[in-house]
């Protein structure tokens, strides 16, 4: 299993998407804002994709959690990553990093990833418990 996490802006067009971490070490929470500074659409979205994969020849099902909001002059104490930049249009006007966490969690992309990655081992449950018991004898049966 294997999880990323994307800020995208929709003015860029999505960027920078999965390169979030670095924008955001190189720039702050004012250097993104000002990505945006020639732009009247702040809009954005929080995305969040877990990858499943029952093992190495097991094709690997993506579950892509996504949050609408905007990007606005940083606030809020929990500061984690790019909390306090991004206000969610279900925040009732808090940004991530203003909002208490359980709130956060229960609208956060990483949420709706978790959310359809649970529904689908709860629907797939049989055949994704086969195919990790065929990928293992597989592998079993390589080892010397
Ligand atoms: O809910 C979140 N609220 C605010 N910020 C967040 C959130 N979730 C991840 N982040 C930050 C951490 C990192 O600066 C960037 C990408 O996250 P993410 O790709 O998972 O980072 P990572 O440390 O796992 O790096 P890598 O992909 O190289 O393994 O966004």
């Amino acid at each position: 299993m294997v999880e990323d996490t994307c800020l995208c802006f929709n003015a860029l067009g999505g960027l920078p998407g999965p390169y979030i971490k670095w924008f955001l070490d190189k720039l702050g929470h004012d250097g993104l804002n000002k990505l945006l500074a020639a732009y009247d659409d702040k809009s954005a979205y929080a995305q969040c994709v877990f990858a499943f994969s029952a093992g190495p020849d097991a094709e690997p099902v993506v579950f892509d959690g996504r949050t609408a909001g905007k990007i606005v002059p940083a606030r809020g104490e929990n500061a984690f990553g790019w909390d306090p930049v991004f206000e969610p249009d279900e925040g009732n006007g808090l940004t991530y990093a203003q909002m208490a966490k359980d709130d956060k969690n229960a609208i956060s992309h990483r949420r709706r990833s978790l959310d359809h990655l649970t529904a689908y081992l709860r629907e797939h449950a049989a055949d994704v418990g086969a195919q990790i018991e065929h990928e293992a004898a597989k592998r079993a049966k390589t080892l010397p």
